[in-house]
């Protein structure tokens, strides 16, 4: 078994959707070497698109996404929280045990391992009941939790936080930090400056399809290097 599916490296990538370039080319790589990862930029930037062409939900119409391992173990170390949280038609304890069902592992194991994780996100006493009745905020916590309990190699995000309040966004926070911690890489896209400042290791700053600037985060929030960048930091509209 490979150590690690990473890195992850996209070359020349292009995706276009009816007939418009709305990603790309980009080369861009995500190494082993850990953290998280933020994708900042205006509406229609194509952070989302970027996020979907890595996670194999886009393809790319040119260029190449090349990770370092076979297909299978590529979809099956791998996890994607969207933005609207997905819940399935099961309880929330089966919910959150459900990626180690499909993986084969023992129902009883399964469930167990996903006891710990409910426990983690405060959702223990509700852990009978049809997920579809949680609130915004805990089905969110909860398709982070069925995201995290494989221990992914790599989590994709687009912006998990957007519809959250304070409370809420503090606890996918933690999850988010606690699963770098654990050798997790994260890429996520946000709009909330003050998360990336919390969480990011590095800033991607997306503008018109193209990674305009990729940097440290403290040198991107010390000052970014394009005027594109320090126009969307300041808050000017970028058209
Ligand atoms: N299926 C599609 N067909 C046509 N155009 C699309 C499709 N999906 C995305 N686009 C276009 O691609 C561009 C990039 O969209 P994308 O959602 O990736 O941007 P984003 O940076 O995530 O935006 P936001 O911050 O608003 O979520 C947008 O102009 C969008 O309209």
């Amino acid at each position: 078994m490979v150590d690690s599916i990473l890195p992850v490296v996209l070359d020349q990538a292009i995706v276009r959707k009816e007939g418009r370039q709305i990603v790309g080319p980009l080369n861009l790589t995500f190494g082993r070497e850990g953290g998280c990862s933020i994708l900042v930029g205006p509406n229609g930037a194509g952070k989302t698109t970027l996020l979907r062409l890595m996670h194999g939900l886009e393809r790319a119409s040119e260029g190449r996404v090349t990770w370092s391992a076979r297909k299978d173990t590529v979809y099956a170390r791998q996890s994607f929280v969207f933005q609207a949280p997905v819940v399935l038609r099961r309880s929330c304890l089966e919910n959150i045990a459900y990626p180690l069902f499909v993986r084969g592992v023992q129902r009883e194991k399964a469930r167990a391992e996903a006891a710990k994780w409910i426990e983690d996100i405060g959702l223990a006493e509700v852990a009978h009941n049809d997920a579809h009745v949680l609130s915004g905020g805990e089905k969110q916590k909860l398709a982070m939790a069925r995201a995290l309990i494989t221990k992914p190699d790599v989590l994709f995000l687009d912006e998990p936080t957007a519809n959250l309040d304070g409370a809420s966004t503090q606890e996918i926070e933690r999850l988010i930090a606690s699963a770098v911690q654990s050798g997790t890489r994260i890429v996520m896209a946000t709009h909330d400056f003050g998360q990336a400042r919390r969480l990011a290791t590095d800033i991607l700053f997306m503008y018109r399809g193209r990674i305009h600037e990729h940097a440290a985060a403290d040198i991107f929030f010390g000052g970014p290097a394009t005027d594109e960048a320090a126009k969307f930091m300041k808050g000017d509209l970028l058209i």
